[in-house]
């Protein structure tokens, strides 16, 4: 049991909204990244990973975005729906704009860096009229990724999106997603972020994050405590601080403090852990897993995702989570 009041009667669980990219993880690893050569391609754009987790978790996910007029647009689109994700919120850009393109660095398994390619990046081209009132209200919950703020219409687009699913008793789970290249500045970064995360239900990041869009109204906090305080203060029923390999804190407006559990792994690369924690931590709250549960389900996947050289997939399934849960159990 968890105190997050889902509505039942809705169509879909989730509709994740914003980033729809591509990753070009190489093919040759543990070197630096001038030195691959060949690379592999999968779809990716922490939102599009999410909703790629959740759908692999059998919850019935839709996705807001837009696609590149192109190859990869296609592609892209095609993806979703080979994994069981409604595509009727994805509109077709004509403007030019380009696939975003994150090329992935895996110097060693715990040195792993991206350089992402997104002049002109086609998800920033979303528009509030692109989100449809009718499409979110037939769903118990959105994802807003905090990347998709950093520039218009994108941004609009998404505080549209937060006010029709407030309107309709959505849950807003935001997972933070800071990119840094994609702002232009501390300041803006930490107001528009600000704003989204007051509208927010569940708040999911880093430690780092944290800081980020803390900047200005508590330059000083680094207290996790302190830092889920703050947003119970608007409108957060959870704060989910991550820690890496040290595991994830959860804390609710109800005074609850949890602990995540870890299971330590040998990774083959450390990205991918923050995308297939939210899945699988969104589908157990959505599951009404207490938030321990939820938690161990979303540092289960992550640990069985950055074994492996993708994200979205290699995202599992419940019976995936479930087996490497009671495996490590045995150990
Ligand atoms: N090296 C690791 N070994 C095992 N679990 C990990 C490792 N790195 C991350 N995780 C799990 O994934 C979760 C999210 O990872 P984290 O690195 O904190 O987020 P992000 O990928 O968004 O930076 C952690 O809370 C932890 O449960
Ligand atoms: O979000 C992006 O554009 C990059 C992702 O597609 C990539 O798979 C990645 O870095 C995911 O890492 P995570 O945020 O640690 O899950």
């Amino acid at each position: 049991m968890n105190h997050i009041k889902f509505q039942s009667d809705r169509e879909l669980d989730l509709i994740a909204v914003g980033r729809l990219g591509i990753d070009l993880n190489p093919n040759e690893i543990n070197r630096p990244l001038e030195e691959s050569i060949t690379f592999t391609r999968y779809v990716g754009g922490s939102p599009a990973n999410i909703a790629v987790a959740t759908s692999r978790l059998d919850l019935k996910t839709g996705f807001i975005g837009r696609v590149a007029d192109d190859q990869f647009g296609t592609y892209i689109t095609n993806y979703l729906k080979e994994n069981n994700i409604d595509t009727n919120g994805i509109v077709v850009d004509k403007s030019g704009a380009k696939t975003g393109l994150a090329f992935t660095e895996v110097k060693s398994p715990s040195e792993c860096s991206l350089i992402m390619y997104r002049n002109n990046a086609v998800d920033l081209k979303i528009e509030p009229e692109d989100i449809s009132e009718e499409y979110i209200k037939k769903s118990k919950a959105i994802l807003i990724s905090g990347t998709a703020l950093a520039a218009s219409p994108s941004r609009e687009a998404v505080f549209v999106a937060l006010e029709y699913a407030r309107k309709h008793g959505v849950v807003v789970f935001f997972d933070i997603d800071y990119r840094p290249y994609t702002w232009k500045s501390e300041a803006e970064t930490a107001v528009y972020y600000s704003l989204a995360a007051e509208k927010s239900d569940v708040i999911i990041g880093t430690r780092e994050e944290f800081d980020t869009i803390e900047h200005l109204t508590s330059p000083e906090t680094k207290d996790d405590f302190v830092t889920a305080k703050h947003w119970f203060d608007y409108n957060a029923k959870i704060v989910i601080i991550k820690h890496g390999k040290e595991g994830s804190y959860a804390y609710t407006d109800e005074g609850d403090k949890v602990k995540g559990v870890v299971f330590p792994v040998v990774p083959l690369k450390t990205f991918g852990a923050g995308d297939s924690y939210a899945g699988a931590l969104i589908y157990g709250l959505i599951n009404d897993f207490n938030i321990a549960k939820a938690m161990e389900f979303g540092a289960a996947s992550a640990s069985i995702v950055i074994t492996t050289n993708s994200c979205s997939a290699s995202m599992p399934t419940v019976g995936q989570i479930e087996d490497f849960i009671a495996t490590a159990k045995k150990e």
